[in-house]
């Protein structure tokens, strides 16, 4: 059995820092809670933070991360982005300002006949 924290609240008054407590979010972090040898006042305040028990039994055997789709991909406007006409103006938008800026100078530097 695992007993798991919401530990939300305490990120920022955690004595042992807030990102300890993120690396050992999500997994049993029965060791290094341990290894930080806790006081027992520490150990008072964990029931706080009790959520529950969780059966490992019932946990898939191998965990697998991956990023979101929606997160990998940078909207462009409110509307998102990731479509053929979003990437073509993406392509052409700095192709025309730069014709432009090429244009314009190439007319400010050539010779006044
Ligand atoms: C609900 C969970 C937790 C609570 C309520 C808690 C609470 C505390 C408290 C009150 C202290 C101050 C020292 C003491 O009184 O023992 C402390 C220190 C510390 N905690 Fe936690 N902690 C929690 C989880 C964790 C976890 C999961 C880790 C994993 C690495 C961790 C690592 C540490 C470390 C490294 C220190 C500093 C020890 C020192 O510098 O003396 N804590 N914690």
């Amino acid at each position: 059995m695992f007993q798991v924290y919401d530990v939300t609240e305490f990120m920022d008054d955690h004595p042992g820092g807030g990102e300890t407590l993120l690396y050992s979010a999500a997994k049993d972090a029965t060791e290094e809670f341990d290894d930080a040898g806790h006081s027992d006042a520490a150990k008072e305040l964990m029931k706080k933070y009790y959520m529950g028990d969780i059966d490992e039994s019932t946990l898939p055997k191998t965990t697998r991360y991956y990023v979101a789709p929606q997160a990998t991909q940078r909207s462009w406007g409110a509307s998102g982005g990731g479509d053929f006409t979003t990437k073509i103006i993406k392509f052409l938008v700095p192709l025309v300002i730069l014709s432009l800026a090429l244009a314009i100078s190439a007319r400010s530097y050539a010779p006044r006949w």
